[in-house]
């Protein structure tokens, strides 16, 4: 796993300008900028409550917001998720989201529920899933909510996958995993972005989300404190300062 892309992108897949949200009084997200490329992986990092999951919420247009995410050159309509994830900006949320009571098979497929009867295109997307995630390929007739989380989250990246995403945002894909399929699903993350995807990745375990990324985005009390390059971290001990500002 290394890191890839550098801290200046100069064409973005997302841009994401002055990004803010508020739940009544509460502020969560103040005038957020980030950007993923082409090819990149990039982190966001933040204790909790720091305002990690209502970025992405914000980014996909689930909740009322400000700013501007420009995606591939063009402003996402402020609120209209699935416009956005029609065009091609997919997230991941946190806890998954699988439909527990169909199995592994259906849920995959609703996916790419888009494509409707292209049984040709569907093959297709599944074989890349199966790729991605041979221990699906196994299961596809297992009811989804009986399986392992590690296999639950490798379905819900299967799924987002299927949707033939342009840039993949994933909400704390680790959250309650054991370390080794934490390990094979980040794994799986770093090798699409190498292949050209762009992945937004909010996760607490910085260390581990630091091996892969090019930039990580530093969150505190909903405001972006930090640009990090992750080779210039030398150690955790240099993130803590804001952790616990
Ligand atoms: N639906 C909501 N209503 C009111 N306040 C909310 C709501 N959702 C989140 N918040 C508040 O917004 C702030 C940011 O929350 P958010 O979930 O984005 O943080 P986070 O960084 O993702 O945290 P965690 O790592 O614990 O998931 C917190 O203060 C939280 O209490």
């Amino acid at each position: 796993m290394t890191p890839t892309g550098t801290l200046q992108v100069a064409d973005p897949v997302l841009d994401v300008r002055g990004l803010s949200a508020r739940y009544g009084h509460v502020e969560a997200l103040k005038s957020a900028d980030i950007s993923a490329g082409k090819g990149e992986l990039v982190a966001v990092l933040g204790p909790n409550g720091a305002g990690k999951s209502t970025l992405l919420r914000a980014i996909m247009g689930l909740i009322p917001n400000e700013g501007e995410v420009r995606f591939l050159g063009n402003s996402l309509p402020r609120r209209d998720p699935v416009g956005a994830a029609t065009k091609g900006v997919v997230l991941v949320p946190e806890g998954r989201g699988i439909f527990g009571p169909m199995t592994v098979l259906e849920n995959l497929e609703l996916g790419a529920y888009k494509i409707g009867g292209d049984r040709q295109e569907m093959e297709r997307r599944l074989t890349h899933v199966f790729e991605l995630f041979p221990r699906v390929k196994e299961r596809l007739k297992q009811v989804a909510g009986s399986m392992s989380g590690g296999e639950q989250q490798m379905v819900a990246v299967g799924r987002a996958m299927m949707a033939d995403p342009k840039v993949l945002l994933l909400d704390e894909p680790s959250l309650g995993l054991a370390p080794r399929v934490t390990g094979e699903i980040l794994e799986t993350l770093g090798t699409l972005s190498a292949s050209g995807l762009p992945v937004v990745l909010v996760e607490q375990k910085a260390p581990l989300a630091l091996k892969l990324a090019c930039r990580a985005y530093l969150l505190s009390l909903g405001r972006i404190v930090a640009t990090i390059n992750p080779r210039e971290v030398k150690s955790h001990d240099e993130l803590a300062q804001y952790y616990f500002a």
